[in-house]
């Protein structure tokens, strides 16, 4: 492990180790994958203009998101099945992620229970930040019990991935024959229905009602993942919802939707610093970090680099991959001229293709 100087080197780490279907599990997308390579490719047309002279401090990379103190503008999107990765599963990422002070949204299709991860997230921090991702069940007598598990387990916000009406079509999935969890391993979220992910319904019936819904029966934040078209983040303001993830599922869902970080300022500019908006898809480095910033983002989420973390190297795995972007993250800004997260100008990002 300590050959790997970058995030890209755990992806070749956890190709290594990794059961090649499960591997494919991970790194797949829908169909043609464009918009798994798309999200990437994104950011190298995006270009920084450094200012120079600045004479700062080297920059605090501190933020707040949603009440919630975080140490760095990257968090943990919600991924499904981590003890396909590694043996100890969500518990070496959540302790990762709270020991280095990361807000870890946990996905509700996790292989460790929700108050398994927050009893393990508080053995390394005093106050660790978990949201709780939600697929909303038509069942729901069933969605408010996962509710109140994850408040009962101190979560402090729902994340609810709204780019699922249906699942997208993953072929190297069929391929290979993958379509459920090998024996011992289940989704303990889902263990009152019998722990399988063939009982977790996506229907395309999800509507705003059923975030009206939501929003009657509980008092935490709502945050919606997967907003892509300016209307809807509209929509979700009037709703009074919480907070924004622009996001295309990691190419997972609809292929041929655009790069999320190329959503950003057209969103950025319907919601207008009202909302938090968050962002995740190809986000491989610290300077992609800053691009997403600079395009309005309050913080950037990491799913696939977190689980090339943990199959190379379980927990400590996992702590290095963010401590790489966190050194990434601080590089970057100091050579873009910058003194904090909350400083970095929209001036500093233009379209230039590399
Ligand atoms: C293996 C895998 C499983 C995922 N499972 C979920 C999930 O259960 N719920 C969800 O909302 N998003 C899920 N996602 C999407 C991520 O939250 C995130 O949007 C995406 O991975 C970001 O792109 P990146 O992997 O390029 O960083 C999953 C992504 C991957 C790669
Ligand atoms: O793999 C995914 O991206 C995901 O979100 C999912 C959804 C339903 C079942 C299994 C995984």
């Amino acid at each position: 492990m300590e050959a790997n100087v970058n995030v890209r080197d755990f992806e070749a780490a956890a190709k290594a180790v990794l059961d090649p279907v499960h591997f494919d599990y991970f790194a797949s997308g829908a169909q043609d994958e464009l918009t798994v390579r798309a999200n990437e490719a994104a950011f190298r047309r995006l270009a920084l203009v450094p200012r120079i002279l600045r004479g700062h401090k080297p920059p605090r990379l501190g933020r707040t998101v949603l009440g919630s103190q975080a140490s760095m503008p990257i968090m943990i999107a919600p991924t499904a099945f981590h003890r396909l990765a590694h043996p100890d599963g969500e518990r070496a990422s959540v302790r990762a992620a709270a020991e280095a002070g990361v807000i870890m949204i946990a996905a509700m299709l996790a292989t460790v229970a929700i108050e398994d991860m927050a009893d393990e997230a508080r053995k390394v921090a005093e106050e660790p930040v978990l949201w709780f991702q939600l697929y909303l069940q038509p069942d729901l007598g069933f969605t408010e019990a996962i509710v109140r598990r994850a408040e009962a387990a101190g979560c402090t916000a729902l994340v609810v991935t709204v780019d699922s009406p249906a699942l997208g079509r993953n072929e190297r999935g069929d391929r290979n024959d993958f379509h459920d969890l090998p024996p011992g391993i289940r989704c303990e979220n889902l263990r009152e229905s019998g722990g399988s992910v063939r009982g977790v319904v996506l229907s395309p019936e999800i509507s705003w009602r059923h975030l009206d819904w939501l929003r009657g029966i509980t008092r935490l934040p709502i945050v919606l993942k997967g907003v892509l078209h300016p209307a809807d983040a509209e929509l979700a303001q009037r709703r009074g919802i919480d907070a924004i993830i622009v996001s295309n599922h990691g190419g997972r869902q609809l292929d041929g939707t655009p790069p999320a970080v190329d959503r950003l300022r057209v969103i950025a500019d319907v919601v207008g610093g009202e909302l938090p908006l968050l962002v995740d898809g190809g986000i491989r480095r610290g300077t992609d970090v800053v691009k997403t910033l600079a395009l309005g983002a309050t913080a950037a989420a990491i799913g696939r680099p977190v689980l090339w973390g943990l199959a190379a190297g379980g927990e400590d795995g996992v702590a290095r991959v963010l401590d790489l972007l966190r050194i990434e993250l601080l590089n970057a800004l100091t050579l873009c001229g910058c003194d904090s997260v909350e400083s970095v100008p929209r001036d500093l990002v233009i379209q230039g293709a590399m």
